[in-house]
């Protein structure tokens, strides 16, 4: 999906929401229990219920591989489920030295590797140039690179002083040198709502997925006020207060209006910037 394509789905759904599918074996409904795939069932229905709301759907390959080799079949299912219109995201967080990061790039977007055709990829900056680059040789797709995450051990590295700047700012300055806004995004975390109009002023016009509003508390009011761009730029996601909303046989309509009522929000703040 091009960035042209995305902002379309923005304005057009009011929306630049991104349901997080972290989808953990335990934490599904008993009935679902009984289904061939447990996993799939559940995100079936968490996709059909929030598909108007969502621009996006994040899976965490953490809960898929964990699985084993039926976490992969669920996953691959899942992203073959996710209407073409939605952004997919395979939350990964990988990067290592070239030879190896291209295969991890061949396993999310070579369909005819691991049968799974992810629009992007997240990445971990800390090998540098040359874990990242081989992401960025697929046309079309995406690479998402961590800059401040939402975790307190953002602290540990992210921003330690490297000169004048913090070192997640020269991550994001040096990545401009490697792809531009076309394939390019970056990980700021909801719980930084802080640093984040810094952040527009070093990247203007790229998309920022930003993780942790909802169970780990970060505002999307403030979000929102210094992220959004005139192309929206903001992927919110949100993935526990969606889909644990229930535990019962209700969770996909609790899940609905959860994503309801952030679109709901999201809209409001996007009526005065498109
Ligand atoms: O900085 C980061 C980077 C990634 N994540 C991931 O996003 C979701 C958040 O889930 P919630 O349940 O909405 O808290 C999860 O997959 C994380 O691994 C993040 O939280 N922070």
């Amino acid at each position: 999906m091009t960035y042209e394509e995305l902002y379309r789905q923005i304005r057009h759904k009011q929306s630049y929401l991104c349901v997080g599918l972290d989808t953990d074996i335990r934490k599904i409904p008993a009935h679902l229990h009984a289904e061939p795939d447990p996993v799939f069932a559940f995100n079936r229905q968490i996709i059909d219920a929030t598909a108007e709301f969502a621009v996006a759907y994040k899976p965490n390959i953490a809960f898929y591989e964990a699985q084993g080799p039926r976490g992969w079949e669920s996953l691959r299912k899942t992203l073959a489920y996710i209407p073409e219109t939605c952004f997919t995201i395979a939350d990964a967080k990988r990067g290592d030295i070239g030879n190896t990061s291209d295969l991890y790039a061949r396993t999310f977007f070579d369909p005819t590797a691991a049968g799974l055709d992810f629009d992007s990829v997240t990445v971990a900056p800390y090998m540098g140039h040359d874990s990242v680059t081989p992401f960025l040789t697929y046309e079309g797709k995406w690479v998402i690179l961590l800059a401040l995450t939402s975790n307190p051990g953002s602290e540990d590295f992210q921003l330690l002083a490297t000169g004048p700047q913090p070192l997640f700012e020269r991550v994001i300055q040096t990545a401009q040198t490697w792809a531009d806004h076309n394939q390019l995004m970056f990980v700021v975390g909801a719980t930084q709502a802080g640093q984040i109009g810094r952040i527009r002023q070093l990247a203007p016009r790229h998309f920022l997925l930003v993780p942790g509003v909802g169970a780990q508390g970060g505002s999307l009011a403030e979000v929102s006020r210094y992220g959004l761009n005139d192309h929206g730029g903001l992927l919110v996601n949100a993935s526990r207060s969606i889909l644990y909303a229930s535990d019962g046989r209700d969770f996909a309509r609790r899940a609905a209006d959860e994503a309801q009522k952030l679109q709901r929000e999201m809209a409001g703040f996007l009526s005065y910037e498109l």
